[in-house]
């Protein structure tokens, strides 16, 4: 049982490029097991959050603000510092899944690898089990994986770190429907199991509307909405949030 603190805490986080600004005002605290989404339409800057929390912000971003990691404060400028936090403190599932694994290397060697780079648990069969892969899985090569089966292998190697935070960056984006929603359940039961704070990226609130208690609306770099997700449903207190809320609802 960890002591609660809270894990993350950000505030006013921005981002400008070449004097444009693509974040701005972005804020956001997540506690232990906690679930919050990341909501908003294409190009509305969700991906860019997460790199800026990782510090792998494009090397010409200017990233301002602050974050407070378990209570302690580092800044969000400050690259060595976030690279400190990836691995044990910040973990991330991918978009894209199959580009992200090492295409020379067999599964079960990359998670082998990863436990022993954080000093976790290195059993890639147990690993494998836990995100729904038989133990054959562990021998195969990332090109003899499906899509499903690469964003499976991706969260277990992200949950190899044993995370306190895992960043999912729409990993469901490339799947049809029904993989979609069995990844969404996976990705949440395995964090609750785990007692992992979640933060889940999607442009599709109605993915995420039964495991994200609480969520955050941005469009055009700017923070728009946060708050619970079912107050958010229930009345949009803006327009991005009520044309996610209605494209939601037609999708049923
Ligand atoms: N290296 C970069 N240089 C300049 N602009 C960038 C760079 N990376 C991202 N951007 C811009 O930042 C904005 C936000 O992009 P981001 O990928 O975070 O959007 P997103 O909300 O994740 O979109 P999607 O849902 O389509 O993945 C976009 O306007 C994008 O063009």
């Amino acid at each position: 049982m960890r002591v609660t603190l809270g894990v993350m805490r950000v505030d006013d986080l921005g981002c400008t490029i070449a004097g444009r600004t693509l974040l701005a005002g972005v804020c956001f605290s997540i506690d232990h097991g906690e679930a919050l989404a990341v909501l908003g339409p294409s190009g509305a800057g969700k991906s860019l959050v997460l790199r800026c929390l990782l510090g792998l912000a494009p090397s010409e971003a200017k990233v301002t603000g602050r974050l407070q990691w378990e209570g302690r404060e580092v800044s969000l400028a400050d690259r060595d510092a976030l690279a400190q936090l990836r691995g044990r403190g910040l973990a991330l599932v991918p978009q894209a899944a199959a580009a992200s694994l090492d295409p020379m290397r067999t599964v079960g060697a990359q998670l082998r690898e990863v436990c022993a780079l954080h000093d976790t648990d290195g059993r890639p069969n147990e690993r494998l089990e836990e995100v729904g892969l038989a133990a054959e899985f562990a021998d195969r090569h990332p090109h003899a994986l499906s899509g499903g089966q690469a964003q499976r292998v991706a969260l277990a190697l992200a949950l190899a770190c044993r995370p306190a935070l895992l960043l999912a960056d729409e990993p469901m984006a490339a799947l049809d429907c029904v993989s979609q929603a069995e990844l969404v359940e996976l990705l949440v039961r395995r964090c609750a199991a785990e007692q992992v704070a979640l933060v889940l990226v999607s442009h599709d609130l109605a993915r995420v509307v039964r495991c994200c208690a609480r969520a955050i609306v941005l469009d055009g770099g700017r923070m728009v909405a946060r708050g619970p997700l079912a107050e958010l449903l229930a009345a949009p207190p803006e327009p991005t949030t009520a044309a996610m809320v209605l494209a939601a609802a037609r999708r049923g």
